[in-house]
């Protein structure tokens, strides 16, 4: 039977990851099955640390200034740069400290540091381990240490950490937090027990708060959202779509279904999926989930949306009336509707059999309606076929495209034109650049929100299959009835406006994009990062630096493009414009819980240093 050499409430030295600093922590409990013990820093950040990396408090001493100053040219000015080094008020410093420290520098030290010194100033050093006590295999980070320059320092053990993790797992013998979702690598290193230890230990998703105003929201949210969409269609159907005109008068019941309509959208879908499972295009490595593993997904989105660019002009050709979408609109909308509801409840069914290491961190809250309504199951898959990553990349994306393709020609159609008004024609070109450029990044879409932390449920199936084609294109529903002449200047204006929001937001998505999937890019060197106890680190500059989310920032400046060729007649072309705003600011606070969660201290220290959240000196 082995032996617990600490007990719970123990209060003992634990390292901190990628360092040889140690800190005051406690012990919470000691998991025998993976032999880690839970411990909780004094910043409230917690971590699994194996035995080796805990060490009685009595082995420690304050680190002795003179020593430290009489390290290599290099560690020197790592000492005498941050303030952290020098102050000392206490035995121990938060794990915010070394977080805020080690932010890699390759800024003038005095910038650094007045940027610094308000997180550092209160805070404590950290202890070091006197001769005595047990080394552990300490000596390699010290070295790199003397070595290197400081800002170095961190570069390094980020790039042990996140790019070599087998490395680090022999060096530091950390793991990290279990919901940190990054374990693959370190999983490669370890004997199978230990991978399934691990793997047990993360399956049960923790307890999250509820979102969208927890289970009464999300009543609301199943009939709003509908109802929201059958309004909008309604409405810009109107021959005066002023808010004078509220609410659109309700169509008989029978307008609402069309079985052709239904057929329509069914064999989009087909088709959509035939493409997607094409044996054509690159399989791309999704993040590691919390089980440590990473799914493969074939990201061919821009071939299928050739193919079906193609598909549809020969079908054109062959004398398909595309105007057929813009005169029922709203039986394929209702189509559509029918099957986000048969796929969420299929999802939500199949969820039930699900193993709990594979569901969503939300979403099993035990509630049938908000369960249904947010999705349980993070990754819901038919053998090797994705669905969310499919729904979300491809039939509504892609049918958004032809969708608005259909309008313009009934523009035409309707105001007996050669060709498209430029408005439409702008509307057209953006949201086409828009959604091109979404599908040849496909890969990117990896590491945003919905594909890493949320479920599949009823908001992504119906926002995926009816939200986005249905609602996206308002604004050239809107013109086709109504010409919106545009002079040369406001031609020019918004199309600047275009292309400087899609440099911020392609810019900054790939930015983060590239980090995450190599934090040791050499093209991304010259960016500072803060580590966080995950093992994952922050951009702290770049895009990253300027504002929390540059990219919704870019997305936003795009959306104020596709509705300005509108006019300013109707509030209806901007609705998009609204609900973005909404859309983002409430995505924005989810990902700063979320974060705050996964990173603790190291995402306040971020956020102290980043100040605004989408709009630099205003929000
Ligand atoms: N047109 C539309 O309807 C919509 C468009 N979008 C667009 O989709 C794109 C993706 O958006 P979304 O998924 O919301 O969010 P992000 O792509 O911004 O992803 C947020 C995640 O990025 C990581 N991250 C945050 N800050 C940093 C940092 N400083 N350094 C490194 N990583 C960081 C965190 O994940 P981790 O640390 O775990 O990697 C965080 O959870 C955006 O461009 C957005 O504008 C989004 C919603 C709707
Ligand atoms: C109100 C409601 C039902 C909300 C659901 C939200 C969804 C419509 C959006 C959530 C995130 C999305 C993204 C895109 C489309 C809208 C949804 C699904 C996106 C695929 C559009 C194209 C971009 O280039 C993108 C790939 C960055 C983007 C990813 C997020």
């Amino acid at each position: 039977m082995p032996t617990v050499k600490y007990q719970s409430g123990d209060m003992v030295m634990g390292r901190w990851p990628g360092s040889s600093l140690y800190y005051e922590v406690k012990v919470l409990r000691f998991d025998a099955q993976s032999q880690l013990y839970t411990v909780i820093y004094k910043d409230g950040t917690e971590l699994e640390l194996k035995e080796q990396d805990i060490k009685s408090a009595a082995g420690f001493q304050s680190r002795p200034r003179s020593r430290s100053r009489s390290r290599s040219p290099g560690r020197r000015r790592s000492r005498s740069r941050s303030p952290a080094r020098t102050t000392r008020r206490s035995s121990s410093r938060t794990a915010a400290a070394v977080a805020a420290a080690a932010i890699t520098e390759s800024a003038p030290p005095s910038r650094r540091d007045a940027k610094l010194k308000d997180s550092l100033e209160v805070r404590l050093i950290p202890l070091e381990q006197t001769k005595a006590s047990e080394n552990n295999g300490n000596e390699k980070p010290e070295k790199k240490e003397e070595n290197e320059p400081a800002n170095k320092v961190n570069e390094m053990s980020e790039a042990v950490v996140e790019a070599k993790p087998e490395k680090n797992q022999g060096r530091y013998n950390l793991r990290r937090r279990k919901d940190d979702g990054d374990g693959k690598a370190e999983a490669k290193a370890e004997q199978p027990e230990e991978q399934e230890a691990k793997m047990a230990a993360a399956a049960a998703p923790p307890s999250v708060p509820l979102d969208f105003g927890g289970k009464l929201g999300a009543y609301f949210w199943l009939l709003f959202l509908p109802a929201w969409v059958l309004f909008l269609v309604l409405q810009v159907n109107q021959e005066d779509p002023s808010l004078a005109n509220f609410p659109p008068p309700m169509p008989p019941l029978e307008s609402f279904w069309d079985a052709k309509a239904l057929g329509f959208v069914i064999l989009w879908i087909l088709f959509q999926v035939l493409l997607y499972i094409l044996p054509v295009g690159k399989l791309s490595e999704g993040m590691p989930l919390r089980s440590g593993e990473r799914l493969k997904y074939r990201t061919n989105g821009f071939f299928a949306m050739v193919l079906s660019g193609v598909a549809v002009a020969a079908a054109a050709q062959q004398g398909a009336d595309l105007t057929y979408i813009h005169s029922h609109f709203l039986q394929l909308a209702v189509a559509s509707f029918l099957i986000s509801i048969l796929l969420s409840s299929y999802l939500y069914v199949r969820s039930q059999r699900t193993a709990a290491e594979q569901l969503a961190l939300g979403g099993s809250s035990g509630n049938v309606v908000y369960d249904f309504f947010k999705g349980r199951e993070l990754n819901p898959r038919i053998k090797d076929f994705d669905l969310k990553f499919f729904c979300e990349m491809r039939p509504g994306l892609i049918g958004w495209c032809l969708i608005n393709f259909a309008l313009a020609l009934a523009e035409m159609k309707q105001q007996g034109l050669d060709a498209p008004s430029h408005a439409m024609i702008l509307v057209n070109l953006f949201q086409l650049l828009y959604v091109a450029d979404g599908l040849w990044n496909e890969e990117a879409i990896l590491t945003t929100m919905d594909l890493m932390h949320d479920g599949f449920g009823f908001m992504l199936a119906f926002g995926d299959l009816v939200w986005v084609p249905f609602t996206y294109t308002l604004q050239a529903y809107y013109l086709v009835s109504r010409p919106t002449p545009l002079s040369p200047p406001a031609l020019a204006a918004i199309v600047t406006l275009k292309l400087v929001g899609f440099y911020i937001f392609r810019k900054s998505n790939s930015e983060k994009n590239a980090f995450r999937r190599n934090p040791s890019d050499p093209e991304l060197s010259h960016l500072k990062t803060i580590p966080t106890a995950t093992g994952r680190s922050l951009l702290v500059s770049g895009w990253w630096g300027v504002v929390r989310h540059p990219n919704y920032l870019g997305d936003l400046l795009m959306a104020l493009a596709w509705s300005l060729p509108c006019g300013f007649s109707h509030l209806l072309p901007w609705y998009y414009m609204i609900y973005f705003i909404i859309l983002l600011v409430h995505r924005d606070s989810r990902d700063m819980s979320e974060c705050r969660r996964k990173y603790g201290s190291a995402w306040d220290e971020y956020c102290r240093t980043v100040r605004y959240r989408i709009i630099p000196c205003v929000y």
